[in-house]
């Protein structure tokens, strides 16, 4: 069974101050096999959130490919890619990303609405995620209401709301306090795995890196695999 994801030799350089080039990733090899929980670790501006962005397809290398499930994403035409993500990708980011005068339920069935799922299937298992999360009780209020850490609670269930093979979370926990991030990454890590979820993760904190199955830590362009 190929990985969920594969980077092969991937750089990634940007234009820098006065278009002077900047490499950032140069030459990342890695796999994540189905179900495992990656942390990725490096200082500021090592490019944790670059790396993530070339594994959803946001962005691409500058050379190398990066493969979802055997496909290699730069080889799809664009619609291709765009399905391949949103059939096999689930995002959590920092700032929740939520449609704040919508229904907690109703952000949750976002990807269901834009995929064109049967509404019903989706409904109830948006219910079934919320559950898992404590958020039954709170299906129809406004999301806007919620606080941080249920927030993010709530972009947890969106994501995993299709079973996507990959779950891609940027600083899930960096606008939240130690509890409440705790709380989230105990849930994102738990419920990815009960579903079968590869997970990639950023994030600055090592307790919160040391609940993966291994780390991958940037360094000057580079990527080491920790335990
Ligand atoms: N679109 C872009 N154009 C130019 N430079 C960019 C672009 N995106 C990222 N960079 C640069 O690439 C480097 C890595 O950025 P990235 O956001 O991946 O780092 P990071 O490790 O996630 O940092 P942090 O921990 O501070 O969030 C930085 O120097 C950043 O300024």
């Amino acid at each position: 069974m190929a990985p969920v994801l594969t980077f092969r030799e991937v750089t990634r350089t940007f234009a820098g101050a006065g278009g002077v080039p900047l490499p950032v990733l140069r030459g990342v090899s890695a796999e994540l096999p189905a179900g495992r929980a990656v942390a990725i670790t490096g200082r500021s501006g090592s490019g944790k959130s670059t790396l993530l962005h070339l594994a959803a397809g946001i962005d691409a290398p500058t050379s190398g490919e990066v493969l979802l499930l055997g496909r290699s994403l730069g080889a799809l035409p664009d619609a291709e890619r765009t399905r391949a993500r949103r059939d096999h990708v689930g995002l959590v980011f920092q700032f929740f990303h939520l449609l704040p005068h919508l229904s907690v339920e109703d952000n949750v069935l976002v990807p269901a609405l834009v995929a064109g799922d049967p509404p019903g299937g989706a409904a109830a298992r948006a219910r079934e995620l919320l559950e898992r999360v404590g958020l039954e009780g709170r299906a129809r209020e406004a999301v806007q209401k919620l606080s941080g850490g249920e927030m993010q609670r709530v972009a947890l269930c969106r994501a995993l709301l299709r079973r996507p093979k990959l779950l891609l979370a940027d600083e899930p926990t960096g606008n939240l306090d130690e509890a409440n991030g705790q709380t989230v990454m105990d849930l994102l890590l738990g419920l990815a795995r009960e579903e079968g979820s590869a997970v990639l993760y950023v994030t600055h904190s090592r307790e919160l890196a040391a609940l993966a199955d291994a780390t991958w830590t940037l360094h000057a362009g580079r990527l080491e695999q920790g335990g």
